[in-house]
């Protein structure tokens, strides 16, 4: 019930028309409860009996000016009960369609404030549903149960009050059926509820299992498996078909049952009824009015399990509801926090440690000085900690132990919106929303001038690829848009993050293999994005590693070798052994192709393969510059390579 209550103030900010709402309900109520009493009226005073002079009823004399009346009193408050009604039910729907407006504002406001340790921890799902379903049935609850409730409530209160006054016997008679009506309505709802939730969770399910196949169809297609999901869907189906059929069997079994037992009352009430007129105790206008009010008294008591229903489902949504608008984040802004400004990029890791279940530590007594400009790579083992280092410098998660400072303040002192702004991300999996080119560019600067836009695109190497699609910079991306490949997607990435001018940068250079052309795109791209910016980079490539003023390897969250690509080369240890591995080939092919005769010591075979891939235009894979570098070397050799 506190969930109901913590739903107060939302309808408090509508509070003006929740009370005309209620004032409707009880004008609704009234109007429709009275009509019974009018039409007794019109025919007891309308209607006067004619009697012979033994005093034996021998026809009506009607009273034309009241029957007019009563008719006209009767049509009145039809009317206003219509209008009533509508009042109830206009501004019923609209205070519930506000409320769930606010609360699904706030539960958006609140999840886009969460940290990402709350979203690591939450479903997608789950929050989708919450949003949605949740907040729906809170909708429904004052729509159409509040209000609804009170009407129900009010029609009960005035017809068996009213049929008590008139005879309390028949009265009693009236009102056997009553309680079989409920129970009979809320059983059938119990039964129905596990089934609706069902229903709703098969909803679910079947939306999951055709999203997937949807989304994964190259995969699906790749390993022929079509038959497989085409039966998994047809399953879910089938299964929502046939819980449903179940539903409406229920339903359609509970109906007749109701109606008969309705009819049958009021067989009864008419039957005791005319034998209390015969026995002179009671009029015959009295039992039509008992008829009707019976007759509107049935309706609402049969609804009194889908009501209950109603506020049960509210009551729970209401709790799920509250759970994602009382979620904390685990990243909070301090009191006071002033902005970060005229940052000159000076970042420094004092001894952090960093646990994500404050359990086991992901970093140890991490020390880093990054000089303003300078460029630090990141480099190490799988899972050995380097996005985390990253993630740490926006405060997507908060250190457990020591401190990160930009140019001498601990990030935790200043707000969280000027600490971003001051950092740029280039992830490897690039998000594009749904828009146009220029949207998803000013995306972190909604202000910026289409000359900005143009700017920050030519730097990053894919103006000329906007503006060769039909619609240049106004291509809608994203999901239905135009397709775009991994390198124009990152190119746009760091278009985007030129435009907000970071003096932070944050790149993963883990890119997903692309052509030559596009690496070397992106390559040109990336030395005007850090230009001028400290950068941390997620090192793969030897290119990128070589580069770097600060060369970090981490292993199992521990710094274990820092210094430059020369010095590091020097020393015994874990970026010897990743360098031999998986860098020196790279370097081979840098060194050593481009020049026409291997100098001692070199692998001749290795640069002769590539000079050979780059005469005849085979050129996927190999780095860019080198391929450059041959070419160049080839041309002077009157040898030119094909390809582009
Ligand atoms: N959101 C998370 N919640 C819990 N543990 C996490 C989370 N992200 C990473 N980890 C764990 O923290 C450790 C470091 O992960 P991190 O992603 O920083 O490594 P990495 O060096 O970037 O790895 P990779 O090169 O594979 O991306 C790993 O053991 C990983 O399983």
């Amino acid at each position: 019930m506190r969930w109901l209550l913590r739903l107060i103030p939302y309808v408090n900010k509508y509070r003006g028309q929740f009370i005309v709402a209620w004032v409707c309900v009880i004008l609704a109520g009234a109007f429709v409860m009275v009509s019974p009493l009018l039409i007794k009226f019109a025919i007891e005073f309308g209607l006067q009996p004619v009697r012979d002079a033994d005093g034996r009823l021998t026809g009506l004399e009607g009273n034309e000016r009241l029957l007019i009346l009563g008719s006209a009193a009767i049509v009145a408050f039809a009317i206003a009960r219509g209008l009533a009604a509508f009042g109830q039910q206009y501004l019923g729907e609209t205070i519930g369609q506000n409320v769930a407006y606010d609360i699904r504002n706030r539960i958006y406001d609140n999840l886009q404030r969460l940290s990402f340790a709350y979203h690591d921890k939450v479903q997608t799902g789950q929050i989708m549903s919450r949003a949605t379903q949740d907040v729906e049935n809170i909708r429904i609850f004052f729509a159409m149960g509040l209000l609804r409730f009170s009407y129900i409530i009010l029609m009960i209160v005035i017809s068996i009050v009213g049929m008590l006054i008139i005879n309390w016997q028949l009265a009693l008679v009236s009102f056997i059926s009553l309680p079989i009506l409920a129970w009979r309505s809320i059983v059938t709802s119990r039964r129905l509820r596990p089934m609706w939730l069902q229903i709703q969770q098969n909803q679910a399910e079947m939306t999951q299992v055709a999203e997937e196949a949807l989304t994964g169809i190259r995969v699906v297609k790749a390993f022929s498996r079509e038959d497989f999901e085409s039966k998994k869907f047809a399953d879910a189906a089938k299964k929502q078909a046939d819980l449903s059929y179940q539903a409406a069997m229920i339903q359609a079994n509970n109906q007749p049952l109701l109606q008969g037992i309705s009819a049958a009352q009021i067989g009864l009430t008419v039957g005791v009824g005319a034998w209390f007129v015969s026995r002179g105790s009671l009029q015959a206008q009295d039992v039509l009015t008992f008829t009707l009010w019976l007759n509107l008294l049935q309706l609402p008591i049969r609804t009194i399990g889908f009501m209950i229903n109603i506020i049960a489902r509210a009551i729970s949504s209401a709790e799920r509801v509250f759970e994602l608008i009382d979620a904390q984040s685990a990243v909070q802004e301090k009191p006071g926090a002033l902005p970060l400004t005229d940052v000159k990029g000076h970042v420094v890791f004092e001894n952090v440690s960093f646990s994500y279940d404050n359990l086991s530590p992901v970093l140890s007594g991490v020390d880093i000085d990054a000089k303003p400009g300078q460029v630090i790579a990141l480099l190490g083992p799988t899972g050995s900690g380097k996005s985390t280092i990253v993630n740490l410098i926006p405060r997507f998660y908060d250190v457990t132990e020591g401190r990160i400072l930009i140019d001498g303040v601990d990030i935790r002192d200043v707000t969280i919106e000027s600490l971003r702004k001051n950092i740029g991300i280039v992830q490897q999996d690039v998000f594009l929303f749904i828009g146009t080119i220029r949207d998803n560019i000013a995306y972190g600067k909604p202000d910026a001038t289409q000359e900005e836009i143009e700017r920050a695109a030519k730097a990053a190497r894919i103006h000329d690829f906007i503006v060769s699609l039909p619609y240049g910079y106004d291509e809608w991306v994203g999901e239905r848009g135009v397709t775009l490949s991994g390198g124009q997607k990152q190119r746009i990435a760091i278009a985007r993050t030129l435009l907000l001018d970071p003096k932070i940068l944050i790149f993963d250079d883990s890119t997903a293999s692309v052509d030559t052309q596009t690496e070397f795109l992106i390559q040109q791209a990336l030395q005007e994005l850090m230009k001028g910016r400290t950068t941390f980079v997620i090192a793969q490539r030897l290119r990128t590693v070589m580069r770097a003023d600060q060369i970090i390897v981490l292993d199992q969250g521990r710094i274990i070798q820092r210094g430059t690509h020369q010095e590091l080369l020097q020393q015994e240890g874990l970026y010897r052994r990743i360098f031999e591995l998986e860098l020196k080939d790279q370097e081979e092919a840098l060194g050593r192709a481009a020049t026409p005769r291997a100098p001692a010591g070199a692998d001749p075979a290795l640069a002769e393969r590539i000079r050979e891939r780059v005469r005849s235009g085979d050129t996927d894979g190999l780095p860019p510059q080198l391929v450059e570098r041959v070419r160049a070397r080839l041309l002077a050799e009157g040898q030119a390579g094909g390809g582009a």
